[in-house]
Parts: structure tokens; C-alpha cells; sequence
């Protein structure tokens, strides 16, 4: 298969691709500690990887990681308090870092109680300090899909879609009224593994467009994440992937 085509991991139900992409980050984890002696990944947001999320802190797979070496970043974050029942971190917080008993330490949150740009600048230049000397290379980028091809924060039409910037961007979103942090395309491109999270009949025409469709990244931002290093895998259930030919 050549360099940076998507590797599809298509499954009948959401259980199952939660279960596999469960057992690719583990797998992902154990090749980064032992290589490294740390795991840092980038955690996506929004409502589909709660779940996975919550089996990762389940006796089933929190006893195959050594939790104490993994770093946990994020992929993008909402311009909300953390205590905000829209917060990426809340979100995380709840469903992974309480179960696991994570310290703090662990944990790199976007400041939002910052103006968005301030809080944008201190992220990148925490991921930066994190990395050291390195480039800022995750060991795995999670990522979900909007049904309009968005992920992370990358949102048709914006200006941060066209940036050569290995960082982190503030992003007004015209069509939610809103502001996000998020990770540029070129950071997370960055990634030694990168894996989409997507499942639901509600997001088939977007994974089609972007995997078959058009090249047009302004319109299927997903279309920008292709790392050099490798493959992109897409975790879908049945439904999903569903209008792929
Ligand atoms: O902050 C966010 O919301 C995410 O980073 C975003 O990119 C998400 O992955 C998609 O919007 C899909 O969200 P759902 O999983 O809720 O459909």
C-alpha cells in the first residue's frame, strides 16, 4: 500500500470499532513506551470518543497501558470554562483521567480562560516545551469527523486551513457563531499514528467526499491530514463507510 494512503478499518457495529481503535491505541502506547519510554497522544472531542474513552478506563484495557507514562494532549478545544459541559477537557476529564487516577501533571489543557489567541499561543509553547529539541511529534492523533468533513477544529472555509504554521491557531467558526483552539494541520501532521474515529449513517457522504471525492480541502478539511510519515487509519463502523465504492 503506498505511502500515506488510508488505512480503512471498517466494522458491521460502533461497539466493534470502539473495541479495535481501543486495541490500536493500546498497541500504539506499548510501541511508544518502549521506543520512547512515553506515549503522548492528542485526544479528540465531541460526542463519539467519550465512549472510547470510557473502555480504555475499563478493567478490560486500563490494565494493558502503564497510564503513568502517557501524556495526554488536545487535538482542539471550545473557547468554554473547563468546567463547561461543552469542554473537550471536561469531557476527557470524566470519561479517562478521574477513572485512571491521571495526575494532573499528565494532562496538557488549553487554557481557556485566556483570550483565545493568548490561550493558542501558551498551548503551542506548552507542546513545544513538552517536546523539547524534538519537532512536536505525537505518537497518535485521535480525530473525529463533522458530517461537514471538519475534524478537530479545522471548519470549511477558514483562514486556518491555509497555514504553514506547525502549531496551534485560534479559529471563528461562522457557521456555529463560536471560537475554537485548534491544532493546525501541519502539528498534527506531525504524528507518528493518526486515527479517525467515525461511526453513524450521519457522516457516510462526508467520508466519502473526502476518501473518493474531489481534492478540495477548503471544503473537506479532513482532507488536509495526511502525515508524512505514514498512513492515516479511519476507524468506521458499517454504516459510515457505507457510500465508499
Ligand atoms: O471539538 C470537537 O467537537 C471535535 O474535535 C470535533 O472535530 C469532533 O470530532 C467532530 O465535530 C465530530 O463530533 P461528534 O463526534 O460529536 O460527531
Amino acid at each position: 500500500m503506498p505511502k500515506n494512503s488510508p488505512q480503512l478499518h471498517v466494522f458491521p457495529t460502533a461497539d466493534a470499532v470502539l473495541e479495535a481503535l481501543a486495541n490500536f491505541f493500546v498497541a500504539t502506547a506499548h510501541h511508544a513506551v518502549a521506543e520512547r519510554g512515553r506515549f503522548a497522544v492528542a485526544l479528540s472531542g465531541g460526542s463519539s470518543p467519550k465512549k472510547l474513552y470510557e473502555l480504555l478506563a475499563s478493567p478490560t484495557y486500563r490494565a494493558r497501558i502503564a497510564w503513568e507514562k502517557v501524556f495526554f494532549f488536545f487535538g482542539d478545544e471550545r473557547n468554554v470554562p473547563q468546567t463547561s459541559p461543552e469542554s473537550n477537557y471536561l469531557m476527557a476529564k470524566t470519561a479517562l483521567f478521574d477513572p485512571l487516577g491521571i495526575a494532573p501533571a499528565q494532562v496538557f489543557a488549553v487554557d481557556t480562560t485566556l483570550d483565545p489567541a493568548e490561550a493558542a499561543a501558551q498551548y503551542g509553547a506548552a507542546i513545544e516545551e513538552f517536546f523539547g529539541d524534538e519537532p512536536a511529534r505525537f505518537d497518535l492523533v485521535l480525530l473525529g469527523l463533522g458530517d461537514n468533513a471538519h475534524t478537530a477544529s479545522l471548519f470549511p472555509h477558514t483562514d486556518v486551513l491555509h497555514t504553514q504554521a506547525v502549531g496551534v491557531q485560534k479559529v471563528f467558526v461562522a457557521e456555529l457563531n463560536a471560537v475554537r483552539i485548534t491544532m493546525t494541520a501541519p502539528l498534527l501532521n506531525q504524528a507518528r499514528a493518526t486515527a479517525f474515529l467515525v461511526y453513524g449513517a450521519g457522516k457516510a457522504l462526508a467520508v466519502q467526499q473526502i476518501l473518493e471525492g474531489p481534492r478540495d480541502a477548503d471544503q473537506y478539511p479532513a482532507q488536509l491530514i495526511a502525515p508524512g510519515n505514514g498512513h492515516v487509519h479511519w476507524f468506521m463502523d458499517a454504516a459510515a463507510a457505507v457510500d465508499l465504492k
